[in-house]
């Protein structure tokens, strides 16, 4: 029997593209989906890349549209997802694509974030240590975001194998659609095209606790993160390019080999050959990641850098992938490695 999915928030970029993975997935039945200045639009109206359900309509959020699902994805603005998910029952699988469960230390979600901590759930990001036993059988789904899944996924294998001294130093560019559809004027055209610009400096994005929380979880120690995210001029993707001091006596080898280990048996993790880099058009509309690392012995630092597509493996890949371990079926299922160009 299909598992029957909503989607809340079916009218932005996330749950777009939740959609758009779910039209291909051959076990989920797509059922209701809901907006809110959007609701009583049609989906061709404001997804036109979705043809095959064009003509379907958005309902209001309200936890009788959303009754009667497996599976309810919520695609909502942060601090909007604990109401609605607490009005779902115990037995219903409901995977957040928001923040509003990825923190572990209340004190982290209210400094950044500046409301009462919701709670935590089980961390979307299957890569990491522990990960997959915990969202197997779950009913609750916390997808991690865009900057940490692509960090978290360059920088960890060097930390699991301790290598690195806990304090790493990140710079991140993602495309526009990280911010979300809603308009805004520091993403407009003229703002956007053909400019590079750094935002959220010295430690104020609150993606770096959770950047945190991931890196300390493999090193078994308090990794400190200097994060500086780059807004791109591109609609998609997110390139990471992540460095820390090296421990004593660490080799160019040891660090290749930490990464092959780490990626053996990952279907959605590239290590790619020595020499080769990654690239945000490689991965555009996949699940995959492309990771490289190199060691700068000038400066004994381990450099790491990733490629992820921020709305597939960096939110509703990420979210399919885990609802996929969740309900028991293969790990892969509805998932692309195939990207475009270059
Ligand atoms: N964009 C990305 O790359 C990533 C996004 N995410 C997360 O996914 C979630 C959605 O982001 P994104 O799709 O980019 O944002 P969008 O602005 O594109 O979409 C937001 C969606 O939420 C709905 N919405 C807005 N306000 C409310 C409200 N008060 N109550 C209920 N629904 C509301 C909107 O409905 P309507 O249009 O009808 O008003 C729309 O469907 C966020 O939590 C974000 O952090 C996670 C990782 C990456
Ligand atoms: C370009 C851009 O603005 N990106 C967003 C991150 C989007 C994302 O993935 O994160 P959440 O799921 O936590 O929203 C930002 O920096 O806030």
């Amino acid at each position: 029997m299909a598992v029957r999915a909503a989607v809340a928030g079916a009218s932005g970029y996330a749950g777009g593209e939740v959609l758009r993975l779910l039209l291909a997935h051959p076990e989920v039945e797509i059922g209701a989906l809901t907006g809110n200045s959007n609701a009583g639009q049609r989906l061709g109206a404001l997804q036109p890349h979705l043809l095959p359900l064009a003509g379907r309509v958005l309902a209001e959020t309200t936890p009788e549209a959303l009754a009667g699902h497996d599976v309810v994805f919520l695609a909502l603005p942060h601090g909007q997802s604990a109401a609605v998910a607490e009005q779902l029952g115990p037995d219903v699988l409901v995977i957040d694509m928001g923040a509003d469960f990825r923190l572990q230390d209340p004190a982290d979600w209210e400094a950044f974030y500046g409301s009462p901590h919701a709670g935590t759930w089980p961390y979307g990001l299957p890569e990491l240590p522990g990960a997959r036993a915990a969202l197997e059988g779950s009913k609750r789904i916390a997808v991690p975001g865009c900057y940490p899944t692509a960090v978290s996924l360059a920088l960890y294998p060097a930390y699991a194998a301790h290598l690195a001294e806990p304090e790493a130093v990140i710079v991140a560019a993602s495309g526009t659609s990280g911010a979300g559809k809603a308009p805004k004027p520091h993403l407009l055209g003229s703002e956007v095209m053909g400019s590079m610009s750094p935002y959220g400096v010295g430690g104020g994005h609150r993606h770096t606790p959770e950047m945190i929380q991931n890196l300390s979880g493999a090193a078994g120690e308090r990794v400190a993160v200097s994060f500086t995210p780059t807004l791109a001029p591109m609609p998609r993707g997110i390139l990471a390019t992540c460095s820390a001091k090296a421990v004593a006596g660490v080799t160019a080898d040891a660090v290749r080999a930490a990464y092959e280990k780490a990626y053996a048996d990952e279907p959605f993790v590239h290590l790619l050959p020595e020499g080769h880099w990654p690239a945000t058009a490689s991965v555009q509309g996949s699940n995959a990641v492309q990771v490289q690392v190199a060691y700068d012995a000038a400066v004994g630092r381990v450099i790491a850098i990733s490629a992820i597509d921020n709305l597939t493996k960096g939110t509703a890949g990420g979210a399919v992938q885990s609802m996929n371990i969740a309900l028991g079926l293969p790990e892969t299922t509805g998932l692309s490695t195939i990207g475009v160009a270059p």
